[in-house]
Order: C-alpha cells, then structure tokens, then sequence
C-alpha cells in the first residue's frame, strides 16, 4: 500500500512532540497534515486540551488509593471481578511473556456513565461494571480524568482515517461506544544493579489498543525504534504520550506499526502514570483495510471482534496469578 504520504520506517532517536491543536481545526488541510504528523508509532503529544487539574487530581487520586492498606486493596482484587475491573497487586500482571510478574501495581476501570450511573452497558464479550474502594474524593477525579481522555481519543480516529487515506468519518460508526480502558498505575523505584535478574516495571509488550499515557515527571518508559534500541520517552510537561496500538497494526496489517515499549523506574522515586487505551466499539471486527491487503502483502491476522481481542490480552497478561 503507498499512502499519499509514507513515512519511512522509524529510526527515532528521540521521540517527536506534536502539536495537535489542529485536530479541531475547520482547515482540512490542516487536518490532513496533522494526520501526516501522527502515523510514527509513538509521539508526545502537546496542546491536547486536557485541563493539568484534571491530570493532578486523578494522580494524586491514585497516590491515596495505593497508599491503603494491602487487605483493602486485595478486597478488589481484579481476579474477582468480571473481566479485569479493578486491583493488581506487584507482580500480579505479566505483559512480557518471558517475564516473572511486572513490578508495579494498578487499578483499572472500563467504561461508566459520567452520571455514575451503575447500570450494567452492554459490552459483550468485555462485559462487567466497574469495582471501587471506599475512598472519599477517588472515584469522582477517576472518572473525569477518564471521560476527558476518550473525549480526546475520539477525536484522534478521524486523523487516523486521514492518515490512511480513508474518508474522515470511516471510524465513526464504529466509535459509538467508548471501549476505553483506564489504569493508575503505581512503579516502586527499583535498583539499577540487579535489572537482569529481577522483574522490571513493565515488561516489553505492544497495547491492545491505542493508548494514552500521562507524562509523569518520573522517568521510566522506554520506547523501542525499528532498530531494536530502547529510547528513553523523556518527560516533558503537559504532554501525552502517544502509542500506536495492536489494533490499528490488524486494521492496517502492519502498514501502521504498533510500539514496543516497556517501563522501567530506576528513579530512586515512587512513579504514578495513568494510561488510558482505546479502541473501537467492542462488538466490531478488526479486519484488514482492503487497501493494506495485497498478494505481496497478504493479511497477517485472523478477524476477530475489538472485544473478543481486548479480553484474550487481558486473559494472557493476568494468566499467571490468577490462581493464586
Ligand atoms: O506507565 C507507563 O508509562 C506505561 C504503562 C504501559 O505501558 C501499560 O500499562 O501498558
Ligand atoms: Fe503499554
């Protein structure tokens, strides 16, 4: 597949900022040359619209919450619950296969009504409600954190369909229902001099879907280039890391590459991040754009619905605690 604009393959040594102001604009040209901008693997993005408060008050959320106690954290525990909702204790995920537990803890939610409204959506296979601590002020900076940033991923499909030469509003049917995971995630420093031997932060893995990650101001995620060399992703402030994810590399067979990445906080200090994932509506197939497809490039993976996909990650990642 030639797009109007290829990109060459990345080599990165750094990763580029982007400003996104554009994705609003009324300019198509504009858009379009955003969407040239954003198809690399992985970019901070700057200019987001994301209130800085709403980022604090959902870190500083998620510092009360790992502070709890153990017992109270584990009555949440995320084997409990009905497709992954809720607490991981240290060790308790495993993103890379060949790893021995990921050394952070996390809490997740999937989509809620801003209303809090508990109702139960219909999300097939990715089904179940939320689980939450009984914390005073958590749940409310939780969630409009939450609502913020799939307000910003929806934004972002529409440059995505630009940047695949497809009609702007390709995605919008197919974006109807936020299929956002959320995580507050919690990395202890760890020492320097025994990474060989020990589990690190968070293990090489690509995202299910496209993912957002708040840019802490602790260093840790690293970002691997066509190279195989890691780069360190350097905090800037007020920017979101930007990661493709492993469903637009099947909705593109690989023409648009999904970024290898891992987490490591050697900082000496206590690191918060908060990535958040999207991807389309749970019920809709992930297949191959008919333009990505060819004899020289045949499609490289099975169709399979966003939800059906999103809970066999999730069903690998945790495998190795769940009987525990
Ligand atoms: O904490 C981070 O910066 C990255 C987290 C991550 O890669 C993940 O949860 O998939
Ligand atoms: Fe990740």
């Amino acid at each position: 597949m030639v797009l109007a604009n290829q990109r060459t393959d990345s080599t990165f040594e750094e990763i580029p900022v982007i400003d996104i102001t554009d994705i609003s604009s009324r300019d198509p040209a504009r858009r379009r040359a955003l969407a040239d901008k954003i198809r690399d693997a992985c970019v901070n993005i700057m200019n987001h619209g994301i209130p800085e408060d709403v980022i604090t008050n959902a870190v500083e959320a998620g510092k009360t919450f790992f502070a709890l106690p153990s017992e109270s954290k584990m009555d949440l525990d995320i084997h409990k619950s009905k497709n992954f909702k809720g607490y991981t204790a240290l060790l308790g995920e495993n993103t890379d296969p060949n790893g021995k537990g990921d050394l952070h803890e996390g809490f997740d939610i999937g989509y809620e009504d801003p209303s809090g409204s508990s109702s139960e959506r219909d999300d097939g296979a990715m089904s179940g409600t939320n689980v939450w601590p009984d914390l005073t002020g958590f749940k409310e900076p939780v969630l409009s954190y939450y609502h913020s940033v799939v307000q910003l991923g929806l934004k972002l499909f529409p440059i995505f369909a630009l940047a695949l030469d497809l009609p702007e509003n390709f995605f919008d049917d197919k974006t109807t229902k936020p299929a956002a995971i959320m995580r507050l995630l919690h990395y202890p420093p760890q020492s320097p001099t025994s990474l060989d031997n020990e589990s690190i932060g968070i293990g090489a893995h690509t995202d299910a879907s496209q993912s957002f990650c708040n840019k802490t101001t602790v260093s840790a995620l690293q970002v691997q280039n066509m190279q195989g060399k890691w780069i360190n992703a350097v905090p800037i402030p007020g920017t979101f890391v930007l990661n493709i994810g492993d469903q637009l590399a099947r909705w593109t067979n690989d023409v648009f590459k999904s970024t290898i990445h891992r987490a490591i906080n050697t900082s000496g200090k206590e690191r918060y991040s908060i990535p958040l994932f999207f991807g389309v509506d749970y019920d809709v197939l992930l297949e191959p754009l008919p333009s990505c497809v060819s004899p020289e490039m045949p499609a490289k993976y099975e169709v399979i619905s966003a939800g059906d996909y999103v809970k066999s990650r999730l069903e690998e990642t945790y495998a190795h605690s769940a009987d525990k």
